[in-house]
């Protein structure tokens, strides 16, 4: 059993590298063979995951970082059957909520070393790799504006500005949403298009999505007056947000989102474009969970 940890240095403020060490201690104590690469840009995490994918000694890549190291080196690893296991130590580790893995990195090695590699869906959005969430609307609106303000603040204080900018410059986007076929088009407030459950550090965004059903889970929130949104606000912290009359849910293969100018979340980055489908590969990841 050799295990090939790819850390991310910059994951978690520094914090994962501090993890790594400690991990190593009990990978020592328990005499388990393993090696450690460091990524040294965005996007080498990858890089390093098809190369280990490839590579008959390892038996298992594991990500170290945040939820961006681990949609990394799941883009290298889906497809190949080689097992991928998660030590959470980034700032928001929403996908392990959503895998069932321990947020304590301890008890992460401990599953690593002992759980199973499960068939784990992932999904593409156009011709990119994603792993938990995608979407548009007031969230991603709420992430530009904290994103302004990670220059000034530190902490939570730039997203609870973000949340109050954004409520303040709110105007709903227009889409047209066709899911295995079907259409529908109107003004939304926020349109997800989930694997896993959770954004932004904890907010059960999709509750009902499953990583091994096989589909993706779209939630579709009408548009609200911009005063109307701190009422949902509590409602979605709390997994209610499907309950709302405002709230439409779907599971579907095939999701296309047609609008203009819009800024899409794939899973945390957010990109410009135009009109995004999305597909599910159910099953191509064996994650040990
Ligand atoms: N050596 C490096 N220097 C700077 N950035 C890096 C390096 N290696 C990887 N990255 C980038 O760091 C980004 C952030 O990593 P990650 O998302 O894992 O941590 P986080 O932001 O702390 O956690 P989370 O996304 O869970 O909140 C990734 O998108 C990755 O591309």
């Amino acid at each position: 059993m050799l295990f090939a940890f790819i850390v991310n240095p910059a994951a978690g403020n520094g914090y994962s590298l501090e993890i790594m060490q400690k991990l190593e201690e009990i990978l020592k104590a328990k005499d388990t063979e393993y090696r450690i690469y460091r990524t040294e840009r965005p996007g080498h995490g990858t890089e390093l995951a098809v190369k280990l994918a490839a590579d008959e000694e390892v038996t298992a890549v594991v990500s170290v970082g945040g939820d961006g190291t681990a949609g990394e080196v799941a883009a290298g690893l889906t497809g190949t059957g080689k097992p991928m296991g998660i030590i959470p130590a980034g700032t928001g580790n929403d996908f392990i909520k959503s895998a069932g893995i321990p947020n304590e990195p301890d008890k992460a090695l401990e599953l690593l070393l002992t759980g199973i590699a499960k068939p784990t869906d992932t999904g593409t959005v156009n011709d990119r790799f994603f792993l938990n969430v995608c979407g548009t609307g007031f969230d991603v609106t709420v992430l530009d504006y904290a994103e302004d303000e990670k220059k000034k603040h530190r902490g939570l204080t730039p997203y609870f500005l973000g949340l109050i900018k954004a409520i303040f410059h709110y105007q709903s986007i227009h889409l047209k949403i066709t899911a295995d076929g079907k259409e529908q088009e109107g003004e939304y407030l926020i349109c997800s298009v989930a694997n896993g459950r959770f954004i932004g550090g904890g907010i059960p965004i999709c509750p009902k999505a499953d990583i091994e059903d096989g589909k993706l889970d779209l939630v579709m929130i009408r548009s609200v007056h911009r005063w109307q949104i701190p009422f949902y606000l509590p409602g979605l912290m709390l997994s209610k947000d499907l309950k709302f009359r405002i709230t439409k849910h779907f599971r579907a293969s095939d999701i296309l989102i047609e609008g203009n100018s819009l800024r899409i979340n794939v899973d945390g980055d957010i990109s410009p474009m135009n009109s995004v489908e999305f597909r599910i590969n159910p099953g191509s990841l064996m994650l040990i969970r």
